[in-house]
This record gives C-alpha cells, sequence and structure tokens, in this order.
C-alpha cells in the first residue's frame, strides 16, 4: 500500500451522466488526496470509463462538479486540464508509435515550450538548450524508473503490450504530473510486469506526490496496491474503504467480487 498522503487534490461532487434513458452515473462523489492510489472497481458498464471521461474533460456531466485544488473545472478544456497536472491513459493505448520510446516521453513535455520562444528555438539560445538538456534528464530519469532503459530507442508502435502500456505510464509521469487516472494499466501485462507496474504507481504518489485513481478489473492487484477503493455499480458508489473493509462488504461481494472475493 502506499505511503502518506497529502490533502485533497481532486473532488468530484453530484457527478450525473445520461446516454438518453441511461444513467451512467448517478450522484457520484469522489476525492483524491496527494499521494493517494485509489482503485475505482466495479462491474462492466458500472460507470468507471465515463467517470474517468468527466474528469479529464472529455465529457461534461449533466450535474454535478469536479474540482481540481478547490477550483470548479467543471468547464475547463482537456488541455486546460492537462497543463495544470491532470494526465490519464486508456484502456486502448495511445502511444505514438512511430516515434521512439524516448520520443514519446519528449514529446510529451513540449507544451510548455523550448524556453525563450520561437527566437531562441532558431538561434539554440543558451536557454533553449537548458530546457532540451532537463528535458532530457527527466526522459531518462523517468525510463529509468519504469526499467525501461534498454528500450529507449526502440519505435513504441513494436513493443508488446505490456511494455507499451509501461511506456504511457512513464509518459504520463514523466513531467509535471499531480493527478494520474490510469484506465486498465495491467491489463496485458505479464506477472513481472505488474510487479513493475506496482513500483511505478508507488513511485508517482510516493515520490512525486501524485494522487493516482486507477480503474483495473484485476482484484489481486488493485487490493494489493491500493489505499483506498471506491465501488461503482450502476452508475452510484456502492462502497468505498480500505481494501479490507471492501472484501468484507457484502454488497460488493453481491455486485462484483462474488463469494470467494
Ligand atoms: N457513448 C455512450 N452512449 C451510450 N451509452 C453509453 C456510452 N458510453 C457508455 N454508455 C453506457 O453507460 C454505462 C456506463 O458505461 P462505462 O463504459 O462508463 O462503464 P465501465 O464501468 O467503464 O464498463 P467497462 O468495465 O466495461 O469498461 C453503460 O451502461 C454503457 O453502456
Amino acid at each position: 500500500m502506499s505511503g502518506t498522503t497529502g490533502g485533497p487534490v481532486l473532488e468530484a461532487a453530484g457527478v450525473g451522466v445520461r446516454f438518453g434513458g441511461i444513467r451512467a452515473l448517478d450522484g457520484v462523489g469522489m476525492t483524491l488526496r496527494a499521494g493517494e492510489v485509489c482503485g475505482l472497481i466495479g462491474p462492466n458498464g458500472a460507470g468507471k470509463t465515463t467517470f474517468f471521461d468527466v474528469v479529464s474533460g472529455i465529457r461534461r456531466p449533466d450535474e454535478g462538479r469536479v474540482l481540481l485544488d478547490g477550483e470548479d473545472i467543471t468547464r475547463r478544456s482537456p488541455v486546460w486540464r492537462a497543463r495544470h497536472g491532470m494526465r490519464r491513459t486508456f484502456q486502448r493505448q495511445q502511444l505514438f508509435g512511430q516515434l521512439t520510446v524516448a520520443d514519446n516521453l519528449l514529446v510529451a513535455q513540449e507544451w510548455r515550450g523550448g524556453g525563450g520562444g520561437l527566437a531562441a528555438d532558431l538561434l539554440a539560445a543558451p536557454t533553449r538548450r537548458t530546457y532540451e538538456r532537463r528535458r532530457r534528464e527527466r526522459a531518462s530519469s523517468m525510463l529509468h524508473a519504469c526499467g525501461l532503459d534498454a528500450l529507449a530507442g526502440e519505435y513504441a508502435g513494436a513493443l508488446p503490450v505490456g511494455q507499451a502500456r509501461m511506456v504511457e505510464l512513464a509518459r504520463a509521469g514523466v513531467e509535471g504530473a499531480r493527478v494520474v487516472l490510469l484506465d486498465e494499466p495491467a491489463s496485458g501485462m505479464t506477472d513481472d510486469e505488474i510487479c513493475q507496474l506496482k513500483s511505478v504507481i508507488r513511485h508517482l504518489s510516493d515520490q512525486q506526490g501524485c494522487a493516482v485513481l486507477l480503474v483495473e478489473h484485476n482484484v489481486a492487484f488493485v487490493m494489493d496496491l491500493c489505499s483506498r477503493i471506491v465501488v461503482l455499480d450502476l452508475g452510484t458508489v456502492l462502497a468505498e474503504g480500505t481494501p479490507a473493509a471492501v472484501r468484507a462488504d457484502p454488497a460488493v461481494r453481491d455486485a462484483y467480487l462474488g463469494p470467494a472475493g
């Protein structure tokens, strides 16, 4: 389980989303603290991805609010949220397949600009070179933390699924991440890769102070890694608590975990 946690970074309150007659989310609330790893689990169709879409700004909710550091960001764009430290991975991989692994991590830092603007870029001014060096240092340090040093020069599109997922995580965490939303990060990974994944997520929460929220169907992985778990069912929060409390909850067993839980 992850270590100490800080104050609330992300809050969702009363979030509701309808698709025609379907209530995908209904009054969902949640708070995520700095340095915390929280699991979001539940049966297929429970609303987990829709909740990620609302938090990351891809979908505007019909009801409710999302707050980042206490500021209402419900109407903010995904780009604004990314610029303010929100990162997300998707069930379907979204790497730049024709770039190398290292370049995927460099591109992820481009949004800040190179320092000194276009003129500095053209003249390769010292500020520009310093920014570039820092970018490369951050990329190689993150690749190292993820056990990906040997793959830095490989094309991302040629990687097997487990390694590609790890690169996505590295790209999400390489710079400025504060809230990290991971959609099925362990899917397609070998047991060794899952061990590495756990240690990288712990690195993000413990060392970088990120608030991590992850959707994952690998229950053993979630129970081992998360300090808190929120269970969604039919668009509402069915239960919330420590892994032990959630595992023991009869309603959660009925709806999701089954008797052997
Ligand atoms: N674009 C959409 N149009 C219509 N209905 C949708 C749409 N997206 C999701 N839904 C419905 O909303 C509900 C919640 O779906 P969602 O994908 O958020 O669940 P989930 O918990 O992520 O499921 P899974 O574990 O299978 O990924 C489901 O009933 C789903 O069919």
